[in-house]
């Protein structure tokens, strides 16, 4: 007799049938470029990831933050003339370095170059600073008396590099005063990352109606610019190919004929968010079963679509035993957010007394295809 209770490793054999299925049932492996948003948690995995000292690639910081910085210049060459003023915030971490390595190219490149440095992190921050000293950055480390305003010229262009995906909470000292200014500001600004002031994984939560003119997003673009408007170009060259799968960052065709930076459409081109859809796996006895859950699924728009696979045989241990069903395997695409009310609605409708429902991670998909299922699901209520 069919037992009640499935135990998640009876997937085994099904898995298998399903990764096929999957790919020949639809038909959106398309070509269009795309580019995932990343949460600060995944980005600062990438981080230790890149620079774990014992592992491949084993990067130094110096390594990745020249690379980074050259990544910055040379966005902010893109969008600029050479006859702007840049005026560089750097803040107390990386994305500071970022900003420094940035002004020494930049002021290199025949920009005049202002760098505001109200403190330095440690020894190799210095080296920075004095490396874009010796380059002709003019180095300013306390705000003038007649305030940030009085570093602006008619030409000057702000990078904001001032705090990246690691900062939390509103701005403490030195920064206080010039977070401010940036959020209030008429000159044009590039921000590096994310702009400063806004949550990393949620955007001006704050309402600071802080709008930089243009972002460098590096590596990936962080889930808070999903909503950024003005001009926005991913860089991020120095991430090895194993790490796209790994992250969940594929950026086919980003980087081409030697460019370092690649720019999105605003908002991201083929920007969705992939850490916001998932699949889920549910096995059922009979296609008969299936159909009714997948149609509540669908009809209540709790998710966009349900792929029913007939014929999976499913094998695993039970009470001792090696069972062998046969079964149908439901392939649901949703929301993340969506995962929970999925379970309910199987739980309701399902036979088994432990449905299986296993829930997969999204990590790409075309364009098109990904802007169709997030129509096609209500948000969670
Ligand atoms: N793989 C990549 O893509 C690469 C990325 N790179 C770059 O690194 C950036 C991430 O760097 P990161 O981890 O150093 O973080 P970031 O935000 O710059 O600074 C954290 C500092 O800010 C401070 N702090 C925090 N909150 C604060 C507050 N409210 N008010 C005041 N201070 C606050 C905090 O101090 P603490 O809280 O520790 O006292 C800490 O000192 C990333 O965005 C990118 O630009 C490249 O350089 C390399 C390759
Ligand atoms: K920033």
């Amino acid at each position: 007799m069919r037992s009640l209770l499935r135990p998640v490793a009876a997937l085994a054999v099904g898995f298998t049938t399903t990764t096929y299925a999957f790919s020949a049932s639809t038909s959106f492996c398309a070509a269009a470029p795309h580019v995932p948003y990343i949460s600060s948690k995944t980005a600062a995995a990438i981080d230790v990831s890149l620079m774990n000292p014992s592992a491949s690639p084993a990067y130094t910081l110096p390594q990745l933050m020249e690379l980074a910085g050259l990544t910055v210049s040379t966005a902010f060459h893109k969008t600029y003339p050479p006859s702007s003023h840049v005026l560089v915030f750097v803040g107390p971490g990386n994305n500071g370095g970022d900003g420094l390595v940035a002004a020494r190219h930049l002021k290199l490149w025949g920009y005049d170059v202002t760098c505001v440095v109200p403190k330095l992190k440690d020894a190799f921050f210095e080296k920075l600073r004095k490396q874009a000293e010796d380059c002709g950055c003019e180095i300013i480390t306390k705000e003038p008396r007649e305030g940030y305003a009085s570093l602006l010229t008619p030409s000057t262009v702000i990078i904001d590099s001032v705090f990246g995906f690691s900062a939390t909470g509103p701005p403490r000292a030195p920064y206080n005063d010039i977070v401010p200014f940036l959020h209030s500001t008429t000159a044009p600004v590039m921000a590096v990352d994310i702009p400063s002031g806004w949550s990393v994984d949620s955007g001006d939560v704050n309402y600071t109606n802080y709008a930089p003119d243009s972002l460098i997003s590096l590596t990936a673009p962080k889930l808070g610019s999903k909503g950024f408007k003005g001009r926005h170009w991913l860089g991020g060259h120095f991430v090895p190919k194993r790490f796209e799968a790994e992250f969940g960052i594929k950026v086919d065709g980003v980087y081409e004929g030697g460019e370092i930076v690649r720019e999105l459409t605003p908002g991201g081109e083929g920007g969705e968010d992939v850490d916001g859809y998932s699949v889920v796996y549910v096995t059922a006895p009979n296609g008969d079963l299936a159909q009714v859950i997948a149609s509540e699924l669908v009809k209540s728009k709790t998710v966009a679509c349900v792929n029913i696979i007939p014929a999976v045989k499913s094998v695993y241990a039970w009470k001792g035993n090696v069972e062998v069903d046969d079964e149908v395997l439901m392939m649901i695409k949703t929301r993340k957010e969506r995962v929970g009310d999925v379970e309910k609605i199987v739980k309701k409708l399902h036979e088994y007394e432990t449905p299986e429902v296993l829930v997969v991670g999204v990590e790409g998909g075309s364009k098109e295809y990904l802007k169709w299922l997030g129509e096609s699901v209500d948000k969670r209520k």
